[in-house]
């Protein structure tokens, strides 16, 4: 299986309009890969706070009109990263789409963890509650994006859902790439799954990004990784079939003690 992760620049400088124009032209030219992952709000910018309401669309909006044509052009599936959605009761959402190689909606998965403790995103948006697996014909996929990967639970979660790729879509900023670069082994390695993890480059809204999307495969290992916080496309083969031959091989999750009896209160 063929994966492409785009690393996309989130510039002030640049419209919504023309990089949302420029991310299709970058999901065309991956024709020939299986799936291709796009970063967290790459439209507006995961921090450009103050752009979330201008910037807020319906779930069948421009981001989705563009992108639904993006995956059928290229033939891929295609995990569009998410946008600023503006539910019907006026609500916003950070909310991914993912789409089949014909263009049609495929998946829909609004962020359940909101960054910012008591400002920003934590504050503005509303809060997914709903986790989302999507069995592709090679892989079943497990969505998360961004603060979503300090969760273990919401993956472990998705693995109990089906999940074997773990798709994180995220813009990280450089300031905690080490957690960045951890965090994904960590889940990669606790749940013996493939994590596509893909961040944005640039720096918007003051805040660097980290860029250095990074493929793991079941045992922890770096399959690719971006070289830096730049711009990049990152494309790796992998095979979805080494996720059973882990879990078989060294089937720790079979060793779960689940429901343990809480400690008891003393004094
Ligand atoms: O957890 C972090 O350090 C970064 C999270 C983040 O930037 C986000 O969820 O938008």
């Amino acid at each position: 299986m063929r994966a492409s992760l785009i690393q996309i620049a989130v510039d002030p400088d640049e419209s919504v309009n023309s990089r949302r124009g420029r991310a299709a032209s970058l999901v065309a030219a991956q024709r020939g890969a299986d799936l291709v992952v796009l970063p967290e709000l790459w439209p507006v910018g995961a921090f450009a706070y103050t752009a979330f309401e201008d910037e807020a669309e319906p779930l069948c909006g421009p981001t989705h009109e563009v992108m639904a044509k993006a995956a059928a052009d290229a033939g891929v599936w295609l995990h569009a990263g998410s946008f600023v959605e503006r539910a019907e009761d006026g609500a916003l959402y950070n909310t991914t789409l993912v789409f089949n190689p014909e263009g049609e909606r495929a998946a829909v998965y609004r962020k359940i963890h909101r960054f910012g403790f008591d400002k920003g995103e934590a504050v503005m948006m509303g809060a997914g509650d709903e986790l989302v697996t999507l069995a592709l014909p090679q892989t079943t996929l497990g969505l998360a994006t961004c603060y979503d990967l300090r969760f273990p639970e919401m993956f472990r979660g998705l693995v109990d859902a089906g999940a074997e790729t773990l798709v994180v879509a995220a813009g990280w900023p450089e300031r905690r790439r080490a957690h960045w670069t951890l965090l994904a082994q960590a889940r990669a390695v606790e749940n013996q799954a493939y994590v596509l993890a893909v961040g944005s480059a640039g720096t918007h809204a003051g805040i660097q990004q980290a860029g250095h999307s990074i493929v793991v495969d079941p045992w922890g290992e770096v399959l690719a990784e971006a070289g830096g916080a730049d711009e990049e496309v990152l494309s790796v083969e992998f095979d979805p079939g080494r996720v059973a031959t882990t879990r078989e091989q060294f089937p720790a999750l079979k060793d779960r003690r689940l429901g343990l009896v809480p400690p008891a209160v003393l004094g």
